[in-house]
């Protein structure tokens, strides 16, 4: 465990809250083939997913969850029939937890986590958050990047489920971390590696070193929702510049290098943010460039990186004569991640108020760092309350 200062985070100075709980929220995925169908359902009666009123919107989705499970299942089935999402999350929770320091005192602080549309769902982990006695609550999603599509419609729901869980702890959420340095640090080694290992295996004997792209590769969003002020694509954009950047100080190798941002699992009849991963796969076999593929807007392996980024995008590559193509691992439990992450965490629980002591930062959503969009992304939600 680091020491991070002060008085720590545990609550153990008098008058401090005792029981710290740090909620780490996901979107979660099907752990069974027959899950899929109701998972689905889950994500398509989301208001932030599907944003139509309530009474077309569940039979919408009831009938998009339909025609969807087929697909969804064939995708699950290539993984195992099941998401790993969950164990993942898992291992990250525990990871963090000990970076914490919460092992040693589980009393005064563990992780749980909230999936947003399959289990554990947001409702049973209030229940569990407030059986355990907790003073205060840190939302933190797993998701780098801010989205009213993702965090704020975690956000949203544990309101709801807290609220009628009868869970009144002082609570705060964080909203997004798109250039934390250990995030970046983590997948700009990984990147690094890669490169160095495309290299090594190009044909030599030509003289001429074999060029590289980094194609950062985030999940796409329909247009109108970034047309509407959500700053998911414009954090996108925050992290590749610094993960360009990192992995150029450290790569000291000339291999001719450059990057591109692209969005992936594009589903329904919208209109999404582009360029699309397969159009810039079908572009680098054009130019005779080998490809390292980063997901950067997802911590944990699922069926978007373990199918379409593996499998999919991989034999694509081949067939349009990608001449090397490599898929860097999301960040996972990689130390320099989770201790970026039990940094954040600290400094979001500074602006938290225990019993008695508050101190502003409670019931509000933002982060301790300071707003980081620009001022016209009308969709961030730093500072404001959350559920406002
Ligand atoms: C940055 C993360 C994500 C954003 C933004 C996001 C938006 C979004 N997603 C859909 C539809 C689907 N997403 C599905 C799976 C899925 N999505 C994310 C992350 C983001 N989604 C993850 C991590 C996963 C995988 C879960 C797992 O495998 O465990 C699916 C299900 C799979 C499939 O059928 O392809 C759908 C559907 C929309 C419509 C959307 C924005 C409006
Ligand atoms: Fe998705
Ligand atoms: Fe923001």
């Amino acid at each position: 465990m680091a020491d991070r200062g002060g008085d720590g985070i545990y609550g153990t100075e008098p008058g401090r809250s005792g029981r710290t709980a740090i909620v780490l929220m996901n979107l979660g995925g099907p752990d069974r083939p027959e899950a899929v169908r109701p998972f689905l359902f889950n994500l398509f009666s989301d208001p932030a997913i599907l944003r139509l009123p309530g009474l077309v919107r569940r039979p919408l989705a009831w009938l998009i969850a339909r025609r969807r499970a087929p697909v969804a299942r064939e995708i699950y089935g290539q993984i195992g029939g099941r998401s790993p999402i969950l164990p993942l999350t898992e291992a990250q929770a525990g990871a963090l937890q000990r970076e914490l320091g919460g092992e040693e005192d589980e009393t005064s602080l563990r992780c749980f986590i909230a999936m947003r549309y399959w289990h554990p769902r947001a409702a049973e982990t209030a229940a569990a958050v407030r059986d355990w006695g907790a003073d205060r609550v840190l939302l933190l999603p797993l998701y780098p990047q801010f989205s009213t599509t993702t965090s704020a419609s975690s956000v949203a729901e544990w309101q709801r489920v807290a609220a009628r869980a009868g869970l009144n702890a002082p609570t705060r959420a964080l909203c997004c971390y798109p250039e934390l340095p250990g995030f970046v640090a983590a997948q700009a080694e990984s990147v690094v590696e890669a490169v160095r290992a495309l290299d090594a295996e190009a044909p030599s004997g030509t003289g001429k070193r074999r060029p590289v792209r980094l194609l950062f590769s985030a999940h796409g969003l329909p247009k109108r929702i970034v047309e509407g002020g959500d700053p998911y694509q414009w954090q996108v954009e925050v992290t590749a510049a610094a993960l360009a950047e990192a992995v150029s100080d450290s790569l000291p190798e000339r291999v001719p290098l450059d990057w591109a941002v692209c969005y992936q699992s594009r589903v329904g009849p919208l209109e999404w943010i582009g360029p699309s991963t397969d159009a810039e796969v079908e572009r680098a076999g054009a130019d005779g460039v080998a490809l390292v593929v980063v997901p950067i807007a997802f911590v944990s392996e699922h069926s978007e990186t373990l199918v379409e980024l593996d499998i999919e995008y991989a034999e694509l590559a081949k067939r349009v004569g990608v001449p090397g193509y490599r898929r860097v691992p999301a960040v996972g439990t990689a130390a320099a991640f989770i201790d970026s992450l039990a940094g954040l965490v600290a400094a979001e629980l500074e602006l938290l108020g225990s019993a008695g002591q508050a101190v502003g930062g409670e019931g509000r959503i933002g982060r301790a760092a300071g707003r980081l969009c620009p001022a016209d992304a009308a969709g961030c939600p730093c500072g404001s309350m959350i559920g406002s």
